[in-house]
């Protein structure tokens, strides 16, 4: 009989139907695009003006070990996107991009109070990146929620959070915070968390990623989080002293009960310092442990990364095959902020089908 490798390549994955729900728009610049909006807006911060040496000085920069590090780079993206022609080019080109990595559904985010620098009005910034993926989902055919986020160590999230309620039926789908985690706890936002939940909308948090526990059994507990915006360190709940019969803590338990989705995101844990390596990262113990893990790029440009290379990443250090990543794309369908009955659309109408026929292929013996 021939010999068959079921092991799922890069291309191969780019083809499948994917759903991404953790990617930042300020993180997802083409690095040509940087250059243009620097010079048509004046921006003169840039370490290097040439696209190739700006990709690369935005990974090694990015490889710094320390969230608060890694987020320094974002000054530059930041910097080019203050007009509304800057916001919606770059939203066209995240759509494109991430259609062209075979992405089907994504939740994309930013933080409008970021965009006002240069006069623009919360709303505009808001309108200006909605206009983007709109005309990307048009061209495109992928569709697209977005997601607003508040600076944690800032205190404009009651603003934001009213932005989202204002523009849920134009495309924002959810809240967030993010921002360095240490000393900033998502309770100092409290008020707009409990706005949003007498308001039904839909919220995730970054939480467990440079800080542990605590961070997450607040914004689980006192906040209400839907989902956790990366959630690694509820490992530090697990005892997996024995391999084949790791115990639970209360947190990870009722976190696994609940089914609460973890947006994790393994090649920027890598560079933050919040997990050695992709073959240690958590997300092998959680997949076997069945929580409802998704797997996602959080910033493309700094991790120099896709969904398709993040999700290939993990086939070769888990060995995963096809149901794990159909696994892992259905979690995040099931997780995303849009109505139940378009995620059954996406997931009985387009991520089954696409799975099953690249399975299939697979499967077929070779000549
Ligand atoms: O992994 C992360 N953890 C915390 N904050 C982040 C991460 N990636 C990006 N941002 C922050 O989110 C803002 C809005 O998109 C970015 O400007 C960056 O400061
Ligand atoms: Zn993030």
């Amino acid at each position: 009989m021939a010999v068959m490798d079921h092991r799922p390549t890069l291309d191969a994955i780019q083809r499948a139907p994917k759903v991404l729900l953790h990617d930042h728009l300020d993180g997802g610049l083409r690095p040509e695009t940087i250059v243009d909006l620097a010079r048509d807006e004046g921006y003169t911060g840039l370490p290097t003006t040439d696209p190739d040496n700006l990709r690369v000085w935005f990974e090694e920069a990015s490889n710094s070990g320390s969230l608060e590090r890694y987020l320094e780079t974002f000054t530059h993206t930041v910097g080019v996107m203050q007009s509304a022609e800057a916001l919606t080019r770059v939203a066209y080109e995240c759509a494109e991009d991430l259609a062209a990595d075979g992405v089907v559904y994504a939740e994309v985010r930013y933080a409008p109070e970021q965009h006002t620098r240069s006069g623009l009005t919360l709303p505009q910034v808001v309108e200006a990146v909605l206009e983007g993926f709109k005309a990307g989902e048009r061209d495109h055919g992928i569709r697209i929620g977005t997601l607003v986020t508040a600076m944690r160590h800032q205190a404009r999230s009651m603003e934001i959070a009213e932005l989202a309620v204002r523009y849920r039926d134009d495309g924002v789908v959810g809240f967030d915070i993010a921002g360095a985690e240490a000393g900033y706890p998502p309770t100092r936002h409290l008020d707009a968390f409990e706005y949003l939940q007498r308001e039904n909308a839909h919220f995730t948090i970054h939480a467990g990623e440079a800080f542990g526990l605590p961070s997450i059994w607040q914004a689980i507990q006192w906040c209400g989080a839907d989902r956790l915006g990366h959630g690694v360190r509820i490992i530090d709940d697990i005892d997996a002293t024995d391999e084949d019969a790791p115990v639970l803590g209360r947190l990870a338990a009722y976190v696994r009960d609940k089914r609460i989705p973890l947006e994790m995101c393994p090649t920027s844990n890598i560079q933050t310092g919040a997990a050695k390596s992709i073959a240690e990262h958590p997300i092998g113990l959680l997949r076997r442990l069945h929580f409802r893990v998704t797997v996602n790029t959080d910033n493309r440009l700094m991790s120099g990364t896709s969904l398709s290379r993040e999700l290939h990443k993990l086939v070769e250090a888990f060995d995963y095959g096809w149901d794990d990543l159909q696994w892992f794309t259905v979690n995040a369908m099931k997780s995303a902020f849009i109505g139940f009955g378009e995620r059954l659309e996406l997931i009985n109408g387009v991520i089954k089908p696409g799975f099953a026929q690249l399975k299939w292929r697979g499967a077929r013996p070779l000549a």
